[in-house]
């Protein structure tokens, strides 16, 4: 990207470039590039919303036109989540996402794992009510993302939109070389404010530690942030191939390859390295279910010495999964397309206690996510 020095209007109101400015501006903007050090001024979140939303409108109008699923509460007046299960044949975990967007919605209401709709639901997603807006959705209900949230729902499989043309899903995508130079550079750039504000947030957290592992880093957007925020840090980047290519170009076009290593691995089949007294799970734990989660918080148990810590960052629920709304929305793209959902706070910090940590409290960065931090006995 080249940009020109632009000088103060004239009196005609155009501004002049004078081409012995270009120069020292063109470097300027390079430096500030590769400034990982340097903030936005700005928030990106909407931005990010926009994109991260993309499957919550089909997953509404399946379950009005699909199942009809409001008008059947309705009916019962309040319904366990294993009844809902049972009677539309839907698989636990796009259940949870469905139900956690409804309740972020505003349109169902939980206690005790009872659900009944809230006002709002029964006056307009109820297909007797006047004020039924089902009509509203019909458009979509059939639409190639409204087919693969049906699908998710019933059969609990990731549909392939955003994966391969060849059909295959998100993870098997990624194998691919071309499908994974798109997609770590679309984690990249949003990475990129996002490591600088964790960068920030962690730095007392981290004043003891001296090396990450960064497992699943992707380009090693967080790892170079990490680094180039605090001086005294190195960093590991753990990734499968072909991504691991990627990320050291990354990190060479950062100049920080001589604090950042990169090892090509399978996370879950192969040793991590014992390198690290401190393990980053950035924006990996949210593309698995429950029991490779398990799996992957055992490793950074073991991988870690006592008093070893751990960074989780990603979008988070609330612990009552009633919201935020955009991270209920992120969450339905995600079971779409990867083996995962967004988790809260509570789901990973009962793992994390079981495999040997005490978790720290949940905390804010910038544009609907966070992070968690955990430190071993
Ligand atoms: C959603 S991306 C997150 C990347 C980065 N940590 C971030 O926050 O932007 C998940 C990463 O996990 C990597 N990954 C998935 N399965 C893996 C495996 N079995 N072993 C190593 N890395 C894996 C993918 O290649 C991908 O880069």
């Amino acid at each position: 990207m080249l940009t020109a020095q632009i000088t103060e209007p004239e009196s005609d109101g155009y501004p002049i470039i004078l081409p012995t400015m270009i120069l020292p501006s063109i470097t300027k903007t390079f430096e500030m590039l590769n400034d990982l050090r340097q903030n936005p001024t700005t928030d990106p979140a909407l931005l990010l919303r926009y994109r991260d939303r993309q499957y919550a409108a089909e997953m509404l109008a399946v379950a009005i036109g699909k199942l009809n699923l409001f008008t059947w509460i309705d009916a019962r007046g309040s319904v366990a989540t294993e009844s809902i299960q049972q009677h539309f044949s839907l698989a636990r975990r796009p259940l949870d996402v469905l139900l956690t967007l409804c309740r972020a919605g505003g349109w169902i209401r939980t206690e005790s794992d009872r659900h009944e709709l809230t006002a709002l639901g029964r006056e307009h997603l109820v297909d007797h009510s006047p004020w039924f807006l089902g009509p509203y959705y019909a458009p979509i209900v059939d639409s190639p993302i409204a087919q693969g949230c049906l699908q998710v729902l019933q059969h609990d499989r990731p549909a392939n939109w955003q994966a391969s043309e060849d059909g295959n899903d998100w993870h098997a995508s990624m194998m691919d070389e071309a499908f994974a130079k798109g997609f770590t550079d679309l984690m990249n750039c949003r990475g990129t404010a996002m490591g600088q504000v964790l960068a920030d947030k962690t730095g007392s957290f981290l004043a003891d530690c001296k090396h990450i592992l960064d497992v699943g880093g992707g380009s090693g957007i967080y790892s170079s942030t990490l680094v180039a925020k605090h001086d005294h840090l190195r960093a590991t980047v753990l990734e499968q191939a072909p991504v691991d290519r990627l990320t050291r170009d990354e990190i060479v076009r950062h100049g920080l390859q001589d604090r950042i290593d990169v090892v090509q691995g399978n996370m879950f089949t192969d040793p991590w390295p014992a390198v690290a007294d401190c393990i980053l799970l950035s924006n990996v734990l949210h593309d698995w279910d429950v029991p490779e989660i398990r799996t992957l918080i055992q490793k950074t148990a073991a991988a870690l010495p006592s008093g070893g810590r751990v960074i989780i960052h990603e979008a988070f629920l609330d612990d009552d999964k009633s919201g935020p709304l955009p991270v209920a929305e992120y969450s339905v793209l995600l079971v779409n397309i990867t083996r995962g959902k967004c988790y809260c706070p509570a789901e990973y910090g009962e793992i994390l206690a079981d495999s040997g940590f005490d978790v720290g409290p949940y905390q804010d960065t910038i544009a609907d996510r966070g992070f968690i931090t955990a430190i071993k006995r």
